[in-house]
This record gives C-alpha cells, sequence and structure tokens, in this order.
C-alpha cells in the first residue's frame, strides 16, 4: 500500500473519472533523444487495464504535438490525447498558426544552429530549443536566454527541463484537462506531471482534483511520489481499487 492509498481509493468510487497524466518524464524516462524516449514497459498495459474499467478514460497530456506523441509512445485508442501543452486535442489544431510557427523557426534557426549539440524541434504550435546535449552549459544557458529574448509578446514561453519552448497559442494544460474533464461530465479528475507546465493542471485542479507531482521540486499538486516506479505504484494500486 502507498502512502496515498486513501487519496487513491477515493478517486475510485467516483465515475466517470478522468486519468489524465503527462508522458515525458511521467510514463517515459527523460532521454538524449527525444524521439526515443518510449514508455516505461509496465506503461501501456497498466493505462489499458485503467482505461478498461466502466466509467474512467485516459488522456495523455503533453507538451508533444498529438502526432509525435502516438508515434513516440506507440499508444493509440481507447486513450484521449491532448497535445502540444493543451493547443491540440486528439487530431484538431487550427491551421492558423502553422504559419505563425514558421516564422518562428526562421528566427531560432540561426541561434540554434550556432551552439554545438543544440537542437530545434518544431512542433504543430511551438518550437522548442533542446540544449539537453549542448556540452557546454554556459552556452546552454545564454542560448535559451537568446531564444527567450526571440519572443514576441503574442508567444507564450514554456520553460522545461533543457528546454525552452516558444508557443504561438496561450494555451497550457489545465485549460485543456478542465475542458476534457467537463466534456467527459467527470466527477474525478487525477493528473501526474513532472514539468513546470504540469503545473497549470494542479492549479487549475486544485479544488476538486487529484494531483502528482513526480520527483522533487516545488508545487502546486497535493500529492508526491519520487520517480517513475512512484508512478507505476500509484496507477498500479487504482488499477486494484478499480478492480480491473
Ligand atoms: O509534457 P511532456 O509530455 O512532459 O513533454 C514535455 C517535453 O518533452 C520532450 O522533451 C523532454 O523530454 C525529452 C526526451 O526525454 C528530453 O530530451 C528533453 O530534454 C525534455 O525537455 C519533448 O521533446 C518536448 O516537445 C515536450 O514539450
Amino acid at each position: 500500500m502507498t502512502a496515498h492509498a486513501g487519496a487513491v481509493a477515493r478517486l475510485a468510487a467516483r465515475r466517470p473519472l478522468l486519468v489524465a497524466t503527462d508522458y515525458d518524464g511521467v510514463l517515459a524516462r527523460l532521454r538524449d533523444v527525444p524521439g526515443e524516449a518510449v514508455p516505461e514497459e509496465w506503461a501501456p498495459g497498466l493505462l489499458r487495464r485503467l482505461a478498461s474499467a466502466d466509467g474512467v478514460v485516459v488522456a495523455l497530456v503533453s507538451g508533444r504535438g498529438v502526432a509525435d506523441l502516438r508515434a513516440t509512445s506507440g499508444l493509440a485508442e481507447p486513450f484521449r490525447f491532448v497535445g502540444s501543452h493543451g493547443a491540440e486535442h486528439d487530431d484538431g489544431l487550427d491551421p492558423a498558426v502553422a504559419a505563425e510557427r514558421d516564422l518562428l523557426v526562421d528566427a531560432l534557426t540561426p541561434l540554434v544552429d550556432a551552439v554545438e549539440g543544440a537542437r530545434l524541434e518544431v512542433k504543430p504550435a511551438a518550437v522548442a530549443v533542446h540544449v539537453r546535449t549542448v556540452a557546454d552549459r554556459a552556452a546552454a544557458t545564454a542560448l535559451l536566454e537568446r531564444a527567450a529574448a526571440a519572443a514576441g509578446p503574442h508567444h507564450t514561453a514554456k520553460p522545461g527541463k533543457d528546454v525552452l519552448e516558444l508557443a504561438v497559442t496561450d494555451a497550457d494544460k489545465g485549460t485543456a484537462v478542465r475542458r476534457l474533464a467537463e466534456q467527459l461530465g467527470a466527477d474525478g479528475v487525477l493528473y501526474l506531471g513532472d514539468d513546470v507546465t504540469d503545473e497549470d493542471a494542479f492549479r487549475a485542479l486544485a479544488g476538486d482534483g487529484t494531483t502528482v507531482k513526480v520527483g522533487d521540486g516545488e508545487t502546486a499538486a497535493q500529492l508526491r511520489v519520487a520517480d517513475l516506479d512512484g508512478v507505476r505504484e500509484l496507477l498500479e494500486e487504482l488499477a486494484q481499487a478499480l478492480g480491473v
């Protein structure tokens, strides 16, 4: 039994129940190359068990675009997908944002090209500057500062783990999860996340959700687990409480 058994048991009694989880750093270990961040071995089966319970919907909520999230995770239906930090729901994204994103690509490409090991990730509604593989840490910090300075007032800067993302919408995971919960008429919501942008979801669910921070650091979440093994234990406990 985990330290969170009481909260898990209370959650398991609610229907409809939305189980929403971040991907990178929660279901998949962080890797140098984003495309190699596959789910932990236990994750697909455990998520399917949860989704098989009556009245339970499982959603993946990520900073990745939905197509990337599906491809990298290998997950598909019956799961729901929220991508681009909340700007994409399942497969839908306003095509008008692409042109705005491409202007950002043009502005950021020369900055990234000038720093060895840096990488630009082009996403449906955002551009991410990755510095995890920049050996010169001072250069990495300087690049993130230059990228932040390139943002216009209509862009949303989203810092993360060795990454700064500039989004062309003001969507966030909090608004997106609330929207999905309302669509489902959810009576209970569980949200797990490890990074800065998950704090939007923790805050948005503060009144009526159950929120779990994965790892160290200040957080608005109510509960905490240490690492991905803690995620597995908590979700396993929920599956057992749901009888699946
Ligand atoms: O919201 P998430 O599912 O946590 O996605 C956040 C970002 O995840 C990816 O970047 C992070 O994971 C990479 C792979 O482990 C790692 O190399 C990088 O340093 C991390 O920041 C993804 O590439 C981004 O698009 C997501 O926004």
